[in-house]
């Protein structure tokens, strides 16, 4: 293990922003930490690299206790480097002495030639001599991170790195800045309130809920296993319609028995609410059973429909775009699961809706 965080708890003041954390991240992996704001995300970067005392629980990097109550290995010492929010060039140095920076030891032309070396690794072999205010917002954080990159450290955290960038770019950004720290075998954390950087970044994301984790777990379990409703909720759109387990494996639901692997720990009989993703849902127009069009939502490549049952319960469709169908007609859905996601009734049905998709 490279990263372990042990049931780390961490206020400021009365307020309590880390209640229990535990995480681990093996070398060379690329951990995301997700969540609304305010759950404590910086916070727990922050106790990584050194910034905040913690009140009980410990950080270890390497197997060596960093921080635990009341001794906090100052952050100099850790070998870590943080990439930020606001890139954090130092604005009167060009491209090339920004990264050089980060080398602490070495001669200065055997540092230059090294940050240049970094520079082109990360395709900005044309801006060594560049300043900051020359270069795009994509181009500064790339130098910020060649900045990380270049010494390679222990571990590299990344705070919100691409917010500031639009959202195509962020994507793209998001694909080239993975591929980049497993080249270089590196040990990433980063954090971020968008799931799509998340996803394009990390082998594994934590979706954080009030300074706990509620699930650390590759992307596509998040979406199609959340572990509990926080997850199903946070992680991509869906609605949960009323179902009841018939037997193990089996739901009924308004349309039809769901057949597959249940996700969570339901017994026959339980009255449940069912997860259902607008790709479990497909259109058909050979169905027999149709819905009725309520809501479209154009997304170029599909349609993400809102649809009517009969019971006036909502599901969620994504259509190739192709099948442009109007407001109010009728349409062929069939379901598409493989597992079932399940959750005992209890909670206020449709808690989770898009509110948005369904006004
Ligand atoms: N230095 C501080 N002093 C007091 N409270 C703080 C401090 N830093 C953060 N907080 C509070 O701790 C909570 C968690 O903050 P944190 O920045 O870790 O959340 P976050 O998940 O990163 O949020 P965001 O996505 O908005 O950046 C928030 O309620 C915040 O107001």
């Amino acid at each position: 293990m490279l990263l372990e965080l042990e049931q780390l708890r961490l206020s400021y003041g009365d307020h309590e922003v880390l209640r229990g954390l535990t995480l681990h991240l093996t070398r060379g992996q690329i951990g995301c930490l997700l969540g609304p704001s305010g759950c404590g995300k910086t916070t727990v970067l922050r106790a990584i690299a050194g910034f905040e005392p913690v009140d009980s629980g410990e950080v270890r990097i390497d197997n060596r206790v960093f921080s635990q109550p009341g001794r906090t290995v100052p952050p100099e010492q850790r070998d870590i480097r943080i990439v930020f929010q606001d890139y954090a060039l130092f604005p009167h140095l060009n491209a090339r002495d920004n990264v050089a920076f980060g080398l602490r030891e070495g001669r200065k032309a055997d540092r230059r030639a090294q940050a240049e070396e970094m520079l082109s690794a990360v395709g900005l072999a044309d801006a060594v001599r560049a300043q900051p205010h020359e270069l795009s917002g994509g181009q500064q954080q790339r130098v910020a991170l060649a900045r990380a990159l270049v010494a390679r450290p222990r571990l590299i955290l990344l705070d919100e790195p691409f917010s500031n960038l639009d959202v195509e770019l962020r994507e793209r950004l998001g694909i080239e800045v993975r591929s980049l720290l497993k080249a270089f075998g590196a040990t990433a954390l980063m954090v971020t309130h968008d799931q799509q950087e998340a996803f394009a970044v990390a082998d594994e994301v934590g979706v954080m809920n009030e300074g706990t984790l509620q699930q650390w777990d590759r992307p596509y379990n998040l979406y199609h296993r959340p572990a509990n409703r926080f997850v199903a909720d946070f992680v991509g759109q869906g609605v949960l319609i009323p179902g009841r387990v018939a037997e193990p494996g089996k739901v009924d639901i308004e349309l039809g028995r769901l057949e597959g692997r249940l996700i969570t720990d339901v017994r026959p009989g339980t009255d449940v609410d069912v997860l259902l993703r607008p790709d479990d849902i497909i259109h058909d127009d050979d169905a027999p059973m149709t819905a009725e069009v309520r809501y479209k939502v154009f997304r170029g490549a599909e349609i993400l429909y809102t649809l009517r049952l009969d019971s006036g319960d909502r599901v969620l469709a994504l259509v190739p775009s192709h099948h442009d169908h109007r407001i109010g007609e009728q349409i062929g859905i069939r379901l598409d699961t493989e597992h079932i996601v399940a959750f005992p009734r209890g909670e206020a049905r449709g808690e989770y809706c898009p509110t948005e998709l369904f006004s």
